[in-house]
């Protein structure tokens, strides 16, 4: 098992989501749940994780005014998962309130407080995408700006590229988490993922936690892919 892999439990519906956790077994102790499968299941599924003792990212990227976010975020935290996030992009009074209504609300509940990350750039783009949609500047600076703004808002991480851990946390210090996707083994096919590392790389470079969807999930044997990409991850 190694502690460092979340699978990004990207299936379609509760049963499927079960087989999985169930062939994975003790190699995996961490899921992502996204929008996907959290909106088919209506929530089933984290009860399900929870029961398996598995430790849960809910990965619903919040993006909206800073009140809506915040109200979002209490609902979060009051679900008892280990992790979730929002947009970086969402800005420093969104950040700085979801900061503040999660310690209250885990205090006011006597929960443990979540890991709140934020995501920075998505992997799913290169340079020339970025520039379409009207960002300036490399990706690597603005992935560091937002994770800077995510840090000063008073969120534990990102969610980002394994290629900009390392100027992350030259900027924003070690004990910032950095959760990355974008992790392909050479055996797997890159997909839409643009800004990808191999797992072994993305530890040596010091990514906290690495998300592996398809290369798991859609493989003919999910255990073995699961064991290969751990494998790779613990030779360092
Ligand atoms: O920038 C981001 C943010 C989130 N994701 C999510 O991670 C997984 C990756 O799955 P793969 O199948 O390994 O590509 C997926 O659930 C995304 O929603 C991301 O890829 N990039």
């Amino acid at each position: 098992m190694s502690s460092k892999l979340i699978v990004a439990l990207d299936v379609n519906d509760l049963n499927e989501a079960k087989n999985l956790v169930t062939v994975l077994g003790d190699s995996v102790n961490y899921y992502k749940v996204g929008l996907e499968l959290f909106l088919n299941t209506g929530g089933k599924v984290l009860e399900f994780l929870k029961d398996q003792k598995k430790k849960i990212f809910l990965d619903l990227k919040f993006h909206d005014i800073p009140n809506t976010v915040a109200q979002a975020a209490k609902w979060a935290t009051t679900l008892g998962v280990d992790m979730f996030n929002v947009h970086a992009s969402g800005g420093r009074e969104m950040l700085q309130k979801v900061s503040e209504v999660v310690s209250e609300t885990a205090k006011a509940q006597k929960i443990d407080k979540p890991l709140v990350i934020a995501v920075t750039i998505l992997t799913s783009f290169n340079e020339e995408g970025i520039t379409e949609v009207g960002y300036n500047g490399s990706i690597e600076n603005l992935a560091t700006n937002l994770a800077k703004l995510t840090k000063e808002g008073g969120l534990d991480g990102v969610v980002c590229s394994p290629k900009e851990v390392e100027n992350i946390k030259k900027v924003c210090g070690r004990e910032f988490i950095t959760v990355c996707p974008g992790v392909r083994p050479k055996w797997s096919v890159s997909g839409d993922q643009k800004r990808i590392m191999t797992p072994k790389d993305a530890i040596e470079i010091g990514a906290d936690f690495l998300v592996v969807g398809r290369p798991i999930t859609k493989s003919n044997d999910p255990y073995e892919a699961a064991m290969k990409i751990i494998n790779e991850m613990e030779q360092i």
